[in-house]
C-alpha cells in the first residue's frame, strides 16, 4: 500500500537479488549492499526508510551494527534475517531495537508484509510527514516503547477490517488512532463517521446508529439516515461504547453478526459495509460483570485491542508532545512559545489524569497566555497551582469558591471545545465532565475511603458506587494518587 526506500544488506547474491525484486514488485525503491561498509555509505546516500539486513556479513556483524544505524536514522524501522535461529537472536535483535526478527530461510511474503508493517508504523507515527516537512497532519507523536507497541498494532490492522476495540484512559488519542487506522487503510477517502455514545440522549442512540422512517416515532418528520448509512463504505467510530444502552448493543450485536441493519420503525434491511473501531476508557469486563455490557458484543468487538498508555506511562515523549501543541498554537496564529529544560522536567513530574488532552489544554493556555518567549520551570508552577487537578482542598471547602471553580472550568471548556461541541446531550456531557473530577478530588482528598467521600459529597455509598462506575473511575488509583 505504502512504498517506500529500503535498503537491503546481506553478502549472498542471490538472496539480494530474490528480495529486491520481490519488495520492487511491490512498488518498493529499493537499493541493496553486500558489505558493512557499503551498508554504511548507503544509509548516508539513499536514506532508507526500512532496514533489512542479515546478521553475518564479511567486515562485520549486522545485529551488532543496528544501534549505529539507528543512531544515524533513529526512525527506521530494521528487519534483521538470520540463518542462527536461536532464541538469543530473537531477543537481542529486539534488544538492540529491531523491529522485526525473521530466521531464515524466511517466506517472501512474510518479509514483504514485514516491510509494508514498518513502512505503514513510520506513517503511523507520522515520521514520514516530518521527513517531508509537512507536519501538519502528523497522526500520532510519540516514540516510547508503549507507542511503538501500538503503532506496530496498527500497522498489524491497517490493511484488514478487523474490528478494533481501543481502550485508554481519557484523553490519551483513542479518536486519533481510530482515525490514523481509517487514514492509513484502504478505506482512506470514504466517509469516517464518529459518534460518541456518552454525548447522545439514551433514548436517541438507535435512531442516530441506524436512522428512522418517517413517523417512526414522535417528531419523526422524514426518514433520516442514521451513522451506519452514512458510514457505507468507511469507518464507523463508536466511541465510548462502554455508555451504550443495552438494548442499543443488542441492536448493534445483530449488525455486526448479520451484516444488516433495519432502520428504526421500519422493516427494509440495508446491508452494512463498514470498518467499526470502538473505543472506550470504561472497563468492559467489570461492566460485563455487573451486567451493563453484553459479553457476546464484547467478544466481537475485542478483536483486535489497542491498548493506549496514558500519557504518565510514556513520559519520555512529554518534551516531544508539548513542543508539537506549541507548534500547533503558534500555527494557529497564537504567539510562538518555546519550553525550557526544567519546564519540561517539571511537566514530566506531573501525574496528569487528563492526558495528552490536559497536556495540548495547557499549552494551549501557555501559548495566549504567557507574557515570554521561553515556558520556564516558573511558569508552569503557577499553572499547576491554579488548576483543578492540585487544588481539591479549597475547591471541596469553600463553598464561594466551587462555584467558582466549576465556572471557570465549565468556561475553559467552551473555549477549548467550542468549535466541535457534540451536537446534542451537551447538559449531560458537562455534567459528566464536572462529575467526574469532583468524584475523583473528592476521594483523593480522603485517600480513596468511599464511605468518607460519600459523606463529604452528600450522598449514599451506593450512589457514590454506582457513579464511580457510570465515570469509569477506579478508586484504587484515587488511593495512590491521594
Ligand atoms: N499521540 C498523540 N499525538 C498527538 N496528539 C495527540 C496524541 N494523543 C492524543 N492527542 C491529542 O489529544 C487530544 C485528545 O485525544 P482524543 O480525543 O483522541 O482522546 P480520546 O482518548 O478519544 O479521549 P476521550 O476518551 O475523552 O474521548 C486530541 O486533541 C488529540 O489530537
Amino acid at each position: 500500500m505504502t512504498s517506500g526506500r529500503i535498503l537491503v544488506v546481506d553478502d549472498d547474491a542471490a538472496i539480494r537479488t530474490v528480495v529486491r525484486e520481490a519488495l520492487r514488485r511491490e512498488g518498493h525503491v529499493v537499493e541493496t549492499a553486500a558489505t558493512v561498509a557499503e551498508q554504511r555509505r548507503k544509509m548516508r546516500d539513499f536514506a532508507p526508510q526500512v532496514l533489512v539486513t542479515d546478521v553475518i556479513l564479511p567486515d562485520g556483524n549486522g545485529l551488532d551494527l543496528v544501534p549505529e544505524m539507528l543512531e544515524v536514522n533513529p526512525d527506521m524501522p530494521v528487519i534483521v534475517l538470520s540463518a542462527q535461529n536461536t532464541l538469543t537472536t530473537a531477543v537481542r535483535a529486539t534488544e538492540q531495537g529491531a523491529f522485526e526478527y525473521l530466521p531464515k530461510p524466511f517466506d517472501l511474503g512474510e518479509l514483504t508484509r514485514a516491510v509494508a508493517d514498518a513502512l505503514a508504523m513510520r506513517a503511523a507515527s507520522g515520521r514520514d510527514a516530518i521527513d517531508a516537512g509537512g507536519g501538519e497532519d502528523l497522526p500520532l507523536i510519540g516514540r516510547s516503547a508503549p507507542m511503538q507497541e501500538v503503532y506496530r498494532t496498527i500497522a498489524r490492522v491497517v490493511a484488514n477490517d478487523l474490528t478494533v476495540l481501543i481502550l485508554g484512559e481519557s484523553g490519551t488519542g483513542k479518536e486519533l488512532v481510530a482515525r490514523a487506522i481509517h487514514d492509513l487503510g484502504p478505506r482512506a477517502g470514504r466517509p469516517f463517521v464518529a459518534i460518541n455514545m456518552a454525548a447522545i440522549p439514551r433514548e436517541l442512540i438507535e435512531s442516530e446508529l441506524f436512522g428512522h422512517e418517517r413517523g417512526a416515532f414522535t417528531g419523526a418528520a422524514a426518514r433520516t439516515a442514521g451513522r451506519f448509512e452514512q458510514a457505507q463504505g468507511g469507518t464507523l467510530f463508536l466511541d465510548e461504547i462502554g455508555d451504550m444502552p443495552f438494548e442499543a448493543q443488542t441492536r448493534l450485536l445483530r449488525v455486526l453478526q448479520t451484516g444488516e441493519f433495519n432502520p428504526v420503525g421500519g422493516a427494509r434491511s440495508i446491508r452494512t459495509d463498514v470498518r467499526i473501531i470502538a473505543a472506550t476508557h470504561k472497563d468492559l469486563p467489570k461492566l460485563i460483570a455487573d451486567n451493563a455490557f453484553r459479553e457476546d458484543l464484547y467478544y466481537r468487538l475485542n478483536v483486535v485491542p489497542v491498548r493506549l498508555p496514558a500519557l504518565r506511562q510514556r513520559m519520555e515523549d512529554i518534551g516531544e508532545l508539548a513542543a508539537h501543541f506549541l507548534e500547533r498554537a503558534a500555527a494557529d496564529g497564537l504567539p510562538r512559545k518555546r519550553l525550557t529544560a526544567d519546564a519540561i522536567d517539571r511537566l514530566s513530574s506531573h501525574n496528569w489524569p487528563g492526558n495528552v488532552r490536559e497536556l495540548e489544554n495547557l499549552m494551549r493556555r501557555m501559548a495566549a497566555l504567557s507574557r515570554e518567549d521561553w515556558i520556564t520551570a516558573a511558569v508552569i508552577d503557577q499553572q499547576f497551582s491554579t488548576s483543578i487537578a492540585s487544588d481539591a482542598g479549597p475547591v471541596i471547602a469553600a463553598e464561594g469558591g466551587l462555584a467558582d471553580a466549576v465556572e471557570h472550568h465549565v468556561a475553559r471548556y467552551f473555549a477549548t471545545f467550542g468549535r466541535d461541541l457534540p451536537p446534542d446531550g451537551l447538559f449531560d456531557r458537562v455534567l459528566a465532565e464536572v462529575e467526574r473530577p469532583l468524584l475523583k478530588l473528592t476521594l483523593a482528598a480522603v485517600k480513596g475511603n468511599q464511605l468518607k467521600a460519600a459523606k463529604l459529597l452528600g450522598i449514599n455509598r451506593n450512589t457514590l458506587r454506582k457513579k464511580l462506575t457510570e465515570r469509569g473511575i477506579d478508586p484504587s488509583d484515587l488511593r495512590r494518587m491521594g
